[in-house]
């Protein structure tokens, strides 16, 4: 049984005087515990793709089931890291995560305890008390994937969460996300534009074509990439031959 299922998603955009096609005819199913990627021109519709998965925005046509239920049923299944954090900085950055957990009618007698392994687990242990804005952004945005995981979602939605970092703390990022989302078994999708990014985490790449987005092409990740860490796969041949064959194909879609 396929996780999530996508049928034939189209969706335009309608306003008094004009209407903008964002995305049309896009089917495809994802398996547990997969992460996939899109990548596409500027525009082509990713983020409403994004929002149409994630049961935030109605498609004009198409349907989305995650557990073969109506994504809009089970949208308290769905976790979120954006570019940007979202912390409260009145609050500490327990307080933020169990707030979370609150909003998500999911607090429960442990779960200070489970929180505190979390962020032992990112490496967080002693940044309880904290406020977000004694933080370095890294470890910001670390809080929010814990803020996210505690919630126990099945389904991660990952929006460029590492465009706004420096490259440094982005590529020790990418190696936490992916090795927390492994240990976890939890199925992600990521959209990015970065195409080293995109091969070093998925299983599958979607390529994009430009507005009206459709599926133009689908990469598979060998798993000679994907059993190692995004740090470490960036250095293997392969890796350099898929981030080439992507960049060429992107190319071509770009109006000259
Ligand atoms: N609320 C809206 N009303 C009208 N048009 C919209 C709305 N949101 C997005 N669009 C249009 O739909 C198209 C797709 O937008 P979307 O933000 O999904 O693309 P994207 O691929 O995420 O873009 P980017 O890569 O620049 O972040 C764009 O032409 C955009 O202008």
């Amino acid at each position: 049984m396929d996780f999530l299922t996508l049928k034939g998603i189209c969706h335009t955009y309608f306003t008094k005087s004009s209407f903008t096609t964002a995305l049309t005819d896009i089917s495809l199913d994802v398996r547990e515990g997969e992460f996939i990627s899109f990548l596409g021109p500027s525009g082509c519709g990713k983020t409403t793709l994004l929002s149409i998965i994630a049961g935030l925005l109605k498609p004009t046509e198409g349907s989305v089931l995650l557990e073969n239920k109506p994504v809009e049923s089970k949208k308290n299944d769905i976790g979120y890291m954006l570019q940007q954090d979202y912390l409260f900085p009145w609050k500490t950055i327990e307080e933020n995560i169990l707030l979370g957990l609150k909003v998500n009618g999911r607090l429960t007698a442990d779960s200070k305890a489970k929180t505190l392994h979390l962020l032992e687990k990112m490496s967080l242990g002693k940044v309880e008390t904290s406020y977000p804005k004694q933080l370095s952004g890294g470890m910001r945005q670390r809080v929010a994937l814990v803020r996210t995981l505690a919630t126990e979602p099945k389904l991660l939605m990952l929006d460029e969460p590492f465009s706004a970092l420096d490259y440094q703390t982005k590529l020790k990022l990418e190696d936490l996300v992916s090795s927390t989302l492994k240990s976890f078994k939890k199925t992600a999708i990521l959209v990015t534009h970065d195409i080293g990014e995109a091969v070093a985490m998925s299983d599958r790449v979607f390529l994009l074509s430009p507005r009206p987005g459709k599926l133009h092409k689908t990469f598979f990740i060998p798993e000679e990439i994907r059993s190692m860490s995004p740090f470490n796969a960036r250095s293997h041949p392969m890796f350099n031959e898929l981030f080439q064959s992507i960049w060429k194909e992107l190319e071509s879609l770009e109006p000259e």
